[in-house]
């Protein structure tokens, strides 16, 4: 296959819209070129290695995809149909995302427990670890921005989609974590990456990494799917007897009422708040802590406020809050003072944790995707994840309320109020769990907090509108309840 084969780049940029990997799908594709294409598997079915680059609206970002080929597909792969090539540089056949045909996933195992070579892709075994080569790869169903394959109850795969020129902090923090002997995060197995000086440069010797394998966490739920059991379970309490009086004691209704509905939430909020903790812990000593000045916490609201500018300029929606988002970042700029940072998680929420028979796990350590890799890496105060985290509980009481379609006001009101009630008692059990197991008590701290939970909703706004634009009414209705009367913006007294 060669880099100019212009049916293929056609077939691809019709494709690559509709995934939802992709995260430029709040604008056009203006070109894409293949970068490398590595064969991995020949004959029938053939699996080839892709790098995309994509121009959208003036910059180029990278993408990765398996193809997969075959002269005939058969029906289960039908859905995942690319196009068809007809001898265009050797192929005559149909191509697919390879990542859902069980029989091409085999080899990246093969690959890896052999620590080969292919092309510019380095295929790494992790010192110790036994790479079984004898499952086939299933992609898991969980809402993720990569794409991870599942191979038995051994070995997850996590395939980056969106790359990123250097080591990814995802593989850089695992490795350190599990070298610390961390007990909240899964062993790492392998990786996948790819030579320095085949993906354009930029990080000197440094390879890119492009895929990490980690040991399977089989009797594990993620916490997004618990969070989102109990809201069902709150939101679905009989309501007695209908018409406007049919919230159960509305005028009065406290979080801790939310507590008396079946599958509570809040005992496990209260012990992921004490897995953080350890996690940050355990980070702190393999990372090492430093102390930002008040001139470095002001860079921080910096780019907060630029990052709302961005925001505004592509969502309108957003901009009727600008004013009490910028008064948050300000109130955190006026009363700066020395503040210890460290290596944080980075995009903490509950779909980054994992409830095992033992206790909670901590995952991908990538930080937000939508930023730079030096701003990901950058050391922060560990309350931005407890604030992310927080945000979390928010969007799954709301995620539920938004599902539930256009209802009659007395309804709606009636679902916003037990969802908010959810959503305060989780929140609080979660900061309690978090202080009392050694972490800077948020309830103390709450500038920071607001103003880290601020920014964190300006960036959902933009990562819905590029990645899940269906998604984008979540967040947006979390800011007006976040930034109007009663709101947190409201919330002074906590200090
Ligand atoms: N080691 C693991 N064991 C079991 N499930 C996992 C493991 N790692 C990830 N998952 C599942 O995959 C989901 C997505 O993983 P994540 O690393 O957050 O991917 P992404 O960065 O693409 O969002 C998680 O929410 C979890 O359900
Ligand atoms: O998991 P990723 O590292 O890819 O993080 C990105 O995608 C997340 C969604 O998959 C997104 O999280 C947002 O949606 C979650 C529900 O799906 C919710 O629990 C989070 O609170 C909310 O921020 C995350 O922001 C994004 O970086």
């Amino acid at each position: 296959m060669s880099p100019s084969d212009h049916s293929l780049v056609r077939l691809l940029a019709g494709w690559l819209p509709g995934q939802r990997w992709f995260g430029g799908k709040d604008g056009p594709i203006d070109d894409l070129a293949i970068g490398t294409a590595t064969e991995l598997h020949t004959g029938e079915p053939g699996l080839h290695h892709l790098i995309l680059d994509v121009r959208q609206s003036g910059s180029v970002e990278r993408y990765q995809l398996l193809l997969g080929v075959r002269r005939e597909l058969p029906g289960p792969l039908r859905p995942v149909e690319i196009g068809r090539l007809t001898g265009e540089h050797g192929i005559d056949g149909h191509v697919y995302d390879a990542v859902h045909d069980p029989e091409l996933t085999r080899p990246l195992l093969a690959h890896m427990a052999d620590a080969t070579t292919v092309g510019p892709l380095r295929f790494r075994r992790a010192p110790a670890a036994v790479i079984r080569t004898d499952l086939d790869g299933v992609p898991s169903t969980a809402e993720q921005s990569n794409t991870s394959l599942i191979f038995g109850d051994a070995h997850i795969l996590k395939l980056f989609r969106r790359l990123s020129t250097g080591v990814n902090p995802d593989l850089e923090v695992n490795l350190a974590l599990t070298r610390g002997g961390s007990e909240h995060v899964p062993a790492v197995h392998g990786w996948i990456e790819l030579e320095p000086g085949t993906d354009g440069g930029g990080a000197g010797d440094e390879p890119t990494t492009l895929a990490l394998l980690s040991e399977y966490l089989r009797s594990a739920t993620d916490g997004w799917q618990l969070a989102l059991t109990s809201v069902r379970d709150w939101l679905a309490q009989p309501t007695t007897p209908p018409g406007p009086a049919a919230v159960p004691g509305s005028e009065t209704f406290t979080a801790s009422d939310a507590g008396a509905a079946g599958g509570d939430f809040a005992a496990e909020a209260e012990r992921l708040g004490a897995a953080t903790a350890a996690v940050h812990r355990d980070l702190a000593a393999a990372f090492g802590v430093t102390r930002a000045t008040p001139a470095r916490v002001r860079d921080t609201v910096f780019a907060m406020n630029e990052q709302l500018d961005q925001v505004s300029a592509a969502v309108p929606e957003i901009r009727p809050h600008a004013h009490a988002l910028r008064e948050a970042f300000d109130e955190l700029a006026a009363g700066a003072g020395t503040l210890p940072v460290q290596r944080v998680h980075g995009d903490f929420h509950l779909g980054q944790v994992l409830r095992t028979d033992t206790g909670w796990m901590l995952l991908d350590f990538e930080g937000e995707p939508a930023r730079a890799p030096a701003e990901r890496r950058a050391p922060a105060h560990p309350l931005r994840d407890v604030a992310g985290m927080l945000r979390s509980f928010e969007y799954a009481a709301r995620f539920l309320v938004a599902r539930n379609g256009d209802l009659p006001p007395d309804t709606a009101d009636a679902l916003e109020l037990r969802a908010r009630a959810w959503t305060e008692r989780n929140r609080k059990a979660f900061c309690d769990g978090y202080a009392a197991a050694g972490g800077p008590d948020p309830a103390a701290h709450a500038a920071l907090v607001r103003a880290f939970e601020f920014d964190k909703a300006v960036y959902e706004i933009r990562y819905e509108a590029r990645n899940r634009p269906a998604w984008l009414p979540v967040p947006l209705k979390s800011l007006a309840h976040l930034t109007g009367p009663g709101g947190r913006g409201g919330q002074r007294s906590m200090e």
